[in-house]
């Protein structure tokens, strides 16, 4: 998908919503568990009663490999389920010396090989430039890498001080001669909306995938005043509060109604901040 049509989606359906499927076994409906692919009937309830309200969704892909070869089957089925309309991001965090990432690359981009047609993937940027690029030779698929996550721990390295600045300002400067705005995204956590404003002056342009509503306490609000640019360049992810809304049989329903509580905020801010 390109920039352009992900802001098309967006300005369409006034939402910059992303729904992360973070679907474990152990928190989903009982009644499922009779289903011959549970995790797969939860996240096909959840799509069909969401994708109105959001323009993606985000499998993180330990839910799934903690499963093993059941899991990846749940996910396969998943990508495929998803609307073509909705912007695909694997979870993953990888990176790793350039021959490895290279095969990462493909079990994410390359349904040929792993059955997995993604459109991004989230990378580490600790290796450096080869652990990056690799993704980057798979034509119109993202990269989206870490710059200054939702963790506290994230502190520990990403907000160490070098002679050039802090370490996710170098992440944020040294990764644009990799990849422009149109094929590498950022993540940057809900709970750190104060570096905002000091991010959008490294990267006026790029989209910020935002993690740490809902769950984590981040604030919608102060995410979309300091985060977005003319192209909204934001995609805010709602994982737990959102699939998890609910635990009964109206479980997806429920999932729905969160949705569309975050969207209608999203439509007020997108008129108020997108320019
Ligand atoms: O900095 C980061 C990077 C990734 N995540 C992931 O996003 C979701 C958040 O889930 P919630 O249930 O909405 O808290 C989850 O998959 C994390 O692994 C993050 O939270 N922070």
């Amino acid at each position: 998908m390109t920039y352009e049509a992900l802001f098309e989606h967006i300005s369409q359906k006034k939402s910059y919503l992303c729904i992360g499927l973070d679907t474990d076994i152990r928190k989903i409906p009982a009644h499922l568990l009779k289903e011959s692919d549970p995790v797969f009937e939860f996240n096909k309830q959840i799509i069909d009663a969401t994708a109105d309200y959001c323009v993606s969704y985000k499998p993180n892909i330990a839910f799934y490999e903690a499963l093993g070869a059941k899991g990846w089957e749940s996910l396969q089925k998943t990508i495929e389920y998803i609307p073509k309309s909705h912007f695909t991001i694997a979870d993953a965090k990888r990176g790793d010396i350039g021959n490895t990432s290279g095969l990462y690359a493909r079990t994410f981009f390359d349904p040929s090989s792993s059955g997995l047609n993604f459109d991004s993937v989230t990378v580490a940027p600790y290796m450096g430039s080869d652990s990056v690029t690799p993704f980057l030779d798979f034509e119109g698929k993202w990269v989206i890498l870490l710059a200054l996550t939702s963790n506290s721990g994230g502190a520990d390295f990403q907000r160490l001080e070098t002679k050039d600045g802090l370490v996710y300002e170098q992440v944020l400067k040294t990764s644009q001669t990799w990849a422009g705005a149109d094929r590498m995204m950022y993540v940057v956590g809900a709970t750190q909306t104060k570096d905002l404003a000091n991010i959008r002056t490294i990267v006026p342009d790029h989209f910020l995938l935002v993690p740490g509503v809902g769950a984590q306490g981040g604030n919608l609000e102060e995410v979309s005043r300091y985060g977005m640019n003319k192209a909204c360049g934001l995609l805010v992810n709602a994982s737990r509060s959102i699939i998890y809304a609910g635990n009964g049989l109206d479980f997806a329903e429920k999932a729905k109604e969160e949705a569309q509580v975050l969207q209608k905020e999203m439509a007020v801010y997108l008129d108020k901040y997108c320019n």
